[in-house]
């Protein structure tokens, strides 16, 4: 896994705003004339600058989409024509205020003309540009006019126009008046999203357009914004200067954990590495091969060992454990690989001695330093231990990859030293690889379901092939001489095929071979066997491994199953009955439940158990009423004891009446809430992520039920309920007082508000436990709760007691142990502290006369 700094990742990173480039570099060039339009405008016109005062105050966001607006629209109007008197005509639903007519508000208003004037007197682009532009929309018109007035000779009932060339002009012109609007207004808009958006104090200038804008707004203010008028938002330039400056971070120092979804990846692909590396450098030492794939090898082996380099720079960035803290300090983590047997295995690796392949092209073994790299593979194999769901599968998936790569290497060794002895050329006897003892596949022509001939008549056949074996080959060869095809097989396939076929027949030791007949020859057997037996060591034995494992549970299962019916066979058990209790067994099998969950948490240490508890219950339990408003470590706690159970079709978890003592959590299942078991009524039912019998949790006095159900539930299906018991709810409250005095007064009130409680004349609770002490408290305890508060009682004065002889004996041992040392010390230096003692240096307060005797 990549790891990043934790960068804040602000909004408008995440929902980069849609800008086009070149939408940027308009509102900047516009920007730019805007600018001196204003510069403009200030010099010429002075009562239009805002003074000190102006300047300072601050304006809302409309105002500045105004300003803005006014600022960008000249410089479009600027670039349109001149308008000609009369002609414009503006559509009826068309804005008719100034500012929506370019033409007549540039007209009538002196200022802007002047400042237009003074634009134009500055920009010669943009007066050439208007130019331009004028003549293009003039020769529009015109075409469009033209146009108009041969259509107008066929439509003449558009009276109104008595001019069809005006009328063009008039129409193209408000088109194109109309775009000018649009497009103004999009600047506007944009201006204002921006300004919104701006990150630093200056809310009109973006980052990169900084130096443009710097003059607009040190010159001629159009307006002075409030730095903290708008939220600091980067866009456009900024925000991808933001984005690359992160993501460089994240490349620059990115770290990798051994245990990340990274790491594994990556960690694949360097195994695949590995494996090419393995089969590819022995297989070329065929020689069609080498002809044909040499440049392509090549490429592929460059290819990997880019990666293998990768890997280097990976191992350099891998955390490590120091004094219990994970490193992921760029220097350091160089600095343990380094230190690292990896590092050395790695630079091994990659050692380039095959720059030999372009002076010696045959010597492809030269390539085996890349098989250092095997210690990742073994690493992977270990990680996908660690992840897969399936570990039997992927154990066998190694031992048989493992066995196939063992086999292609000696099929290729096989190769080697038949190459080194000498082809044989017919001899199919002979250990060695033979061409002959390869033939090209042959294929029969005719189909011997459907035609008659293709049946060799062995019937009519006069030969006894007994005795004249030789004969009836001869015939047989005869009659299939043309009824059968020959695929002709490259050199490589029939190498290949027959040294693979003696490796593996070899090794283990499964066929008969040629006998070895020379010592090299019997080396190779030999050496060939011992392989093989280690590898069928290996093999038989990881195989045999993983049948165990697999059938240890179907055998467990089954035992207990046969114990179970044995049992129930052996007392007599009521058939019905036996089926009940098979078929629960069956289904606790199918659902993975059979196994002890306490005893498998308690293998996890406490705080992952709580963990795992509250991941599963606390959510449930936060909703329960009773435990409204209640101490969220006791919820922890609680989330601790609750424990699961199963039941099956019709079962009943509690009946009516009965005496309630847990509280149940609907895991799984569907229940039934009956009226009574004799009517069988059903009220309700409750389904996944239900609780009830809350109440029975504490014992509140008053309470009409009595601590009896008030109905009966049974269970529809297989049900897979939590159950919580009163006893461990009593005395984990044992610890928590103020908790147990809330949880009884929400069971007061939940009783209350069902008419369960018995109350005053008035209709008031009649007790109030919230300012009751431990000792009024007992009285409102059943026998049970109370016995189980004294065990509580005596355990914590055992423990306490056990806690003070503890630090007695702690202490008496520290005070014996100084007593000696003071003995010996005295002991040691008796003459000189009598002395002292006498001359009156040392003084201990006690009567020295003593201790001078
Ligand atoms: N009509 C009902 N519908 C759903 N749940 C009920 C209904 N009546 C009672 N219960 C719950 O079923 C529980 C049975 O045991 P309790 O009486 O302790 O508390 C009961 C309630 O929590």
């Amino acid at each position: 896994m990549f790891a990043t700094f934790n960068f804040e990742e602000s909004p408008e990173l995440r929902e980069p705003p849609k800008r086009s480039r070149r939408r940027d570099r308009s509102v900047k060039y516009l920007r730019a004339l805007s600018a001196k339009n204003n510069q403009e405008r200030t010099q010429h016109d002075p009562s239009q600058v805002p003074g000190p005062s102006n300047s300072a105050a601050p304006i809302s966001a409309p105002h500045t989409v105004i300003s803005m607006a006014e600022t960008v629209a000249p410089v479009l109007q600027a670039q349109l024509p001149a308008p000609r008197p009369g002609i414009l005509r503006v559509p009826s639903n068309y804005p008719s205020d100034d500012e929506a007519r370019p033409s007549t508000s540039t007209a009538s208003n002196p200022r802007r003309e002047s400042r237009w004037a003074v634009i134009r007197e500055r920009s010669p682009q943009i007066v050439s540009k208007e130019v331009k532009f004028q003549e293009k929309t003039k020769k529009l018109d015109l075409n469009k006019g033209r146009m108009k007035s041969r259509s107008a000779g066929s439509r003449d009932r558009k009276a109104n126009r008595s001019n069809p060339a005006d009328d063009g002009n008039q129409k193209s012109f408000s088109d194109v008046v109309k775009t000018a609007m649009m497009l103004r207004n999009w600047i506007s808009a944009m201006e204002h999203d921006e300004r919104e958006s701006e990150p630093d104090g200056d809310p009109t200038t973006t980052n990169a357009e900084h130096s443009t804008n710097t003059t607009v707004n040190s010159e001629a203010p159009l307006v002075e914004i409030p730095p903290m008028a708008f939220a600091a938002r980067p866009t456009g330039w900024a925000q991808t200067r933001d984005y690359l400056k992160e993501k460089w971070y994240q490349l620059r120092y990115f770290y990798v954990t051994e245990n990340s979804t990274f790491f594994y990846y990556w960690s694949a692909i360097i195994t695949l590495g590995v494996l090419y590396n393995m089969c590819a450098m022995v297989i070329f030492i065929f020689d069609d091969v080498h002809q044909g794939y040499f440049w392509q090898w090549v490429y592929m082996n460059t290819f990997f060992d880019i990666i293998f380099l990768l890997d280097c720079v990976v191992g350099a960035r891998m955390t490590f454990v120091h004094e219990g803290n994970e490193v992921r300090e760029t220097t350091k983590m160089w600095r343990n690989y380094k230190r690292s047997q990896r590092f050395k295995l790695d630079a091994a690796t990659l050692i380039p001695a095959d720059l030999i392949l372009f002076i010696l092209s045959e010597a492809s073994l030269i390539r085996i330093f890349r098989m250092i790299k095997i210690y990742r593979l073994y690493e992977f194999i270990v990680l996908t231990q660690r992840r897969t769901d399936f570990p039997h599968f992927m154990k066998i998936l190694f031992l048989s990859t493992s066995c196939a790569i063992l086999f292609h290497w000696n099929a290729c060794v096989y190769f080697l030293f038949s190459l080194a002895e000498g082809l044989s050329e017919d001899d199919t006897n002979a250990f060695g690889f033979s061409y002959y003892k390869v033939f090209d596949p042959r294929f029969p022509t005719c189909t011997a379901f459907v035609d008659e001939d293709c049946w060799y008549p062995e019937d009519q056949s006069v030969l006894d092939i007994r005795d004249e074996r030789i004969k009836y080959m001869q015939e047989m060869y005869k009659f299939w001489e043309d009824k059968f095809s020959i695929t002709s097989l490259g050199n490589f396939s029939r190498e290949y095929s027959m040294t693979i076929y003696w490796s593996s027949l070899t090794i283990t030791k499964c066929g008969q071979q040629p006998w070895p007949s020379s010592s090299l020859q019997n080396a190779l057997e030999i050496f060939d066997t011992l392989i093989g037996v280690l590898v069928f060591a290996t093999i038989i034995g990881g195989v045999g491994s993983v049948v165990t494992q697999m059938s240890q549970n179907v055998n467990m299962f089954r035992e207990m199953m046969d114990g179970i019916k044995f049992y129930m066979k052996y007392r007599g058990v009521q058939s019905a009955i036996q089926d009940r209790v098979l078929n629960c067994f069956l289904y606790l099998n199918t659902h993975n439940q059979l196994y002890d969950e306490e005893e498998i948490l308690s293998l996890l240490p406490p705080r992952f158990q709580a963990n795992i508890a509250a991941n599963l219950h606390q959510e449930t339990l936060s909703k329960v009423a009773l435990f409204y408003r209640c101490d969220p470590r006791l919820l922890q706690e609680v989330v601790m004891l609750v424990k699961q159970q199963v039941y099956s079709p019709n079962d009943y978890l509690c009946r009516k009446n009965e005496k309630a003592k847990e509280m149940y959590l609907v895991k799984k299942g569907t229940l039934s809430v009956l009226e009574d078991d004799d009517n069988m009524r059903e009220l309700d039912t409750l389904r996944e992520g239900s609780t009830f019998g809350e109440l029975s949790l504490v014992h509140v006095k008053g309470n009409l039920l009595g601590d009896r159900r008030s109905v009966s539930l049974r269970s529809v299906g297989y049900s897979d309920v939590y159950i919580l018991h009163q006893d461990d709810m009593t005395r984990l409250l044992q610890e928590y007082p103020d908790e147990r005095k809330r949880l009884l007064e929400n069971a007061r009130r939940m009783l209350h508000s069902r008419g369960l409680l018995e109350t005053n004349e008035l209709g008031e609770m009649c007790d109030n436990t919230d300012d009751m002490d431990d000792e009024q408290m007992l009285d409102f305890l059943s026998v049970d709760e109370q016995l189980n508060r004294l065990e509580g009682i005596i355990e914590g004065i055992d423990k306490e007691l056990g806690q003070m002889v503890a630090s007695f004996s702690h202490t008496s041992v520290f005070f014996k142990k100084r007593v000696t040392a003071l003995e010996e010390i005295y002991n040691s230096n008796k003459k000189r502290i009598r002395a002292d003692l006498y001359n009156g240096i040392l003084k201990t307060g006690y009567d020295d006369k003593i201790l001078l005797i």
